[in-house]
């Protein structure tokens, strides 16, 4: 137990510190927010000597470089670019001998072989390998860097476990607990088992949406002015950062070309039947039908994704209430559903165009939809019938 450990709803904190957290971007200085204010000492370090400060200034830890007689950590955490990681964790395991060490990159089985093949070439000794045990927390967002941190960034999220044949069972344990104590679910994966995964989850939609964005690069401005929501849900990610996702896409190379390649066999389907249609009219034979079956399918793989905290989906009612474009507005209007008592359980905005509302969609279980809308209908609210 941490001597200045804290309480997280009423848990002890049970990770081991200190915590020697390399790279403090997003992940790196969010973990060392969610650690610190529990009491866990924090040791923060970067090869940007700004990058660190900012993540020491936002509250996620000591400098490794102006605490002299720092103590050893118990815990490592790597939270570096793919393409380094893995010289990132060696480098770890030979400077801290007596710490486990972990990381959080994205991909896993290549910084895995990476780490096997420097043992091979004597660069790491047996036992080292025994005290790494990779991570993933599947939790994120599309900016980079300490200055989008947040402390509840694992709060609820799946954080995959990927122990390999060499590493101990305590190690496992300790970035399990260490999972659990920012939040996280721990999923224990195989890293091959991991990187198939993500692929489809997450790498393979980050070039969708980047490709779909791409094609607005040349879009007149009037055009883009016509975009509504659907635009915006499908290119979010297009925001992040190249560097990032470069190393992504290679670090899964596999795994990511196998399920693209399947896209594109779809995309030429697709493609085939529509010059058709545009060459012989929209009835052609074999138009509609081509059509339908990539909506169709794209309405079943939809349905299968889990709701909220990894359960079956729900079907939630919409309520959509307008919303002045002011201070407090949204602040206003969450209070008074509380008021109701009625629990928000998702929520999403949108931004009529050129108008100063806003459209506040709330999804709420069914059986509080109506008077939901009755009482906020009597408050003075706008609420749109869908
Ligand atoms: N951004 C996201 O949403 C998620 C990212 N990850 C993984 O977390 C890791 C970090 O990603 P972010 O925090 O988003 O990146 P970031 O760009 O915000 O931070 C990376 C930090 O690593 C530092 N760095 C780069 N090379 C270094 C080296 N050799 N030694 C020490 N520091 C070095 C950089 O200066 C930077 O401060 C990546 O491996 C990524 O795959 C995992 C889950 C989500
Ligand atoms: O923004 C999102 O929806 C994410 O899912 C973020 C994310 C990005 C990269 C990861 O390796 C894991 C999660």
């Amino acid at each position: 137990m941490n001597p200045g450990a804290g309480l997280r709803d009423g848990a002890a904190i049970a990770t081991a510190g200190p915590v020697r957290v390399i790279g403090t971007g997003l992940l790196g200085a969010s973990l060392g927010l969610a650690l610190a204010r529990h009491g866990v000492p924090v040791q923060l370090a970067d090869a940007s000597p700004a990058a660190s400060a900012l993540a020491r200034d936002l509250g996620a830890g000591d400098l490794v470089a102006t605490a002299d007689a720092m103590p050893e950590p118990a815990l490592v955490v790597v939270a570096v670019p793919p393409d380094v990681t893995s010289d990132a964790v060696a480098e770890a395991l030979r400077a801290h001998p007596g710490a486990v060490v972990t990381d959080v990159a994205s991909v896993k089985a290549v910084v895995l072989a990476e780490l096997r093949a420097q043992r091979e070439r004597g660069d790491l000794i047996g036992s080292d390998l025994a005290r790494y045990v990779g991570s993933h927390p599947m939790a994120g967002r599309e900016r980079s860097g300490a200055a989008a941190a947040d402390p509840d960034l694992f709060a609820s999220r799946p954080w995959v476990i990927a122990p390999h044949e060499d590493s101990s069972s305590a190690a496992e344990l300790a970035v399990r607990t260490l999972a659990v104590d920012v939040g996280g679910i721990p999923v224990r994966m195989a890293a091959g088992e991991h990187d198939e995964a993500v692929a489809v989850v997450s790498h393979v939609p980050q070039v969708v949406a980047s490709l779909t964005a791409s094609l607005l690069t040349d879009t007149p401005t009037e055009a883009l002015g016509l975009a509504g929501q659907g635009l915006r849900d499908v290119t979010r990610i297009a925001a992040s950062d190249p560097r990032l996702w470069s190393a992504i896409l290679v670090g899964n190379a596999g795994a990511v070309a196998a399920r693209l390649a399947r896209v594109r066999e779809e995309i030429d389907t697709l493609v085939a039947a529509l010059e058709r249609a545009a060459a012989e009219g929209p009835l052609t034979p074999g138009a509609m039908a081509a059509a339908s079956a990539v909506v169709r399918r794209g309405n079943d793989g939809v349905a299968r994704i889990p709701g909220k905290h990894g359960g079956v989906r729900r079907t939630y009612a919409e309520v959509t209430v307008l919303v002045p474009d002011e201070p407090g507005a949204l602040g206003r209007l969450f209070a008074q559903v509380g008021e109701l008592d009625v629990n928000i359980e998702d929520f999403e905005m949108e931004h009529a165009p050129r108008q100063r509302v806003g459209l506040a969609m709330l999804s709420v279980m069914p059986d509080a939809a109506t008077a939901l809308e009755e009482g906020l209908t009597a408050r003075g609210w706008r609420v749109v019938v869908a």
